[in-house]
């Protein structure tokens, strides 16, 4: 961006920034969960259930072994009148005193079995089997785990790996979820260049690269990235385009004052709601979000690093809310130093964790990723904070 000689612009209204706690919270609680819809299992880990998850059969489906051995009825000894494995759908002869099926994990059992004997607890010479009594059973009886129509996981839960086996298990093919928030990002700067080596006075791009993975892992389908020069019309052509079909358009600069920064004058031309217009935080104090409607705009600085700190703090939240997910409880530590406090602006530090504690990467700027990018964490240091103090901890997916 080039700032203009003699034309400073100061044609937005100065407002008090928001404490970082209440713009974070604002970001979640605004904007509404998306409509449901039915996905495969296949798409569904990282989606959020609209419906609770139910079963649609009872697990187990039928009495079967836990153990690979013999299925006995009574006191032993017991003759051995049949072997059923996995898989075999016969019906099994039902048992009478003193007679025993041999049995595969799995397999199922007759009705009037009383246990199963392992192979290791057994004694088997020709048709006969011997073992010492034993108080387990070894049998997983048909709906001792789930009964049909049973809710297995609430509305609102994340849905994982683990969620996708569970639902296969009770019978599932599909989910209900919420639909994925459709974001396109619009990439502003007459300085960046998107390949190769910047030439002196050029740039590289270095928000949409990190800001693509970030957004699918917080459950967003990506519809593009735009990029746009420093002119006002076409900085609010852009984001008027964007907002037709997507439910978050995500500006990365052009939000400071000078100049060429025409968010501001963007949003006021869309008639947007501003409901955040400056953080009180460091790096990413200019960070805006604005609704037009049913869409979200969020508005990141251009440094590269203040953009990541924006996007923890608007487009994660903003994302959860409309994504049915909660937003992530945030882990409370101890963080030594070093670090000079700041008694109006939170902080925001990338932290390592080393030999049990807690440390600040140093070399942090608001320009440069480098400290960030070795962080297994990032530190929210409030206002008054001093050393030895705890710091709550936000993390990347
Ligand atoms: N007079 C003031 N000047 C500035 C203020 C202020 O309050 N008063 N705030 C400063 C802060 S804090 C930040 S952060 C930046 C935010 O600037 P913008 O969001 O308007 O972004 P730009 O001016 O376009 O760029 C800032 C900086 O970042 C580089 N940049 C931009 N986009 C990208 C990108 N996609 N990848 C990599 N680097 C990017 C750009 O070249 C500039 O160096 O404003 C301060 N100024
Ligand atoms: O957001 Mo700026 O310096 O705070 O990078």
């Amino acid at each position: 961006m080039t700032i203009a000689p003699g034309r400073p612009r100061h044609d937005h209204p100065a407002r008090p920034a928001a404490e970082w706690a209440a713009a974070r919270m604002l970001a979640h609680t605004l904007p509404a969960a998306l409509p449901e819809e039915s996905v495969p299992l296949a798409a569904a880990t990282g989606r959020t259930l609209a419906a609770p998850l139910r079963a649609a059969v009872a697990l187990p489906g039928f009495d079967n072994s836990a153990m690979d051995g013999y299925a006995v009825r009574g006191d032993g000894p017991w003759r051995v009148v049949d072997r059923i494995l996995a898989g075999r759908t016969h019906t099994v002869a039902s048992l009478v005193a003193h007679t025993a099926v041999e049995v595969a994990t799995g397999a199922p059992v007759p009705d009037d079995a009383d246990r199963v004997v392992p192979y290791e607890a057994a004694d088997r010479t020709g048709d006969v089997v011997r073992a010492t009594p034993g108080d387990r059973r070894h049998i997983r009886r048909a709906g001792e785990y789930a009964q049909p129509g049973q809710e297995l996981a609430p509305a609102g839960s994340r849905v994982t790996p683990t969620t996708v086996g569970l639902a296969a298990s009770v019978g599932l093919d599909m989910l209900t979820v919420h639909a994925r928030p459709r974001v396109r990002l619009v990439i502003s700067g007459d300085e960046l260049v998107h390949t190769g080596l910047p030439r002196w006075g050029r740039v590289r791009d270095a928000i949409g690269p990190m800001l693509g993975p970030l957004l699918s892992a917080w459950g967003a389908a990506l519809l593009d990235s735009r990029m746009v020069g420093d002119h006002p019309d076409w900085f609010a052509g852009a984001i008027a385009d964007s907002t037709a079909d997507a439910d978050v358009t995500i500006v990365c600069g052009a939000s400071s004052v000078g100049p060429a920064d025409g968010l501001h004058s963007s949003l006021r031309r869309l008639r947007a709601v501003v409901h955040v217009d400056g953080v009180a935080c460091r790096p990413g104090h200019p960070q805006i979000l604005a609704q037009v409607g049913p869409r979200w705009i969020v508005g990141l600085p251009g440094n590269p690093y203040a953009a990541l700190v924006a996007a923890l703090t608007l487009v994660d939240p903003v994302l959860a809310a409309l994504t049915g997910r909660s937003l992530a409880e945030l882990d409370a530590a101890v963080l030594a130093g070093p670090l000079r406090p700041d008694d109006r602006n939170t902080r925001i530090v990338p932290v390592r964790r080393r030999d049990g504690q807690l440390r600040l990467v140093e070399g942090a700027h608001p320009g440069y990723l480098g400290a960030a990018a070795t962080a297994d964490a990032f530190a929210v240091v409030l206002p008054g904070w001093q050393p030895g103090d705890n710091v709550s901890l936000l993390t990347l997916p």
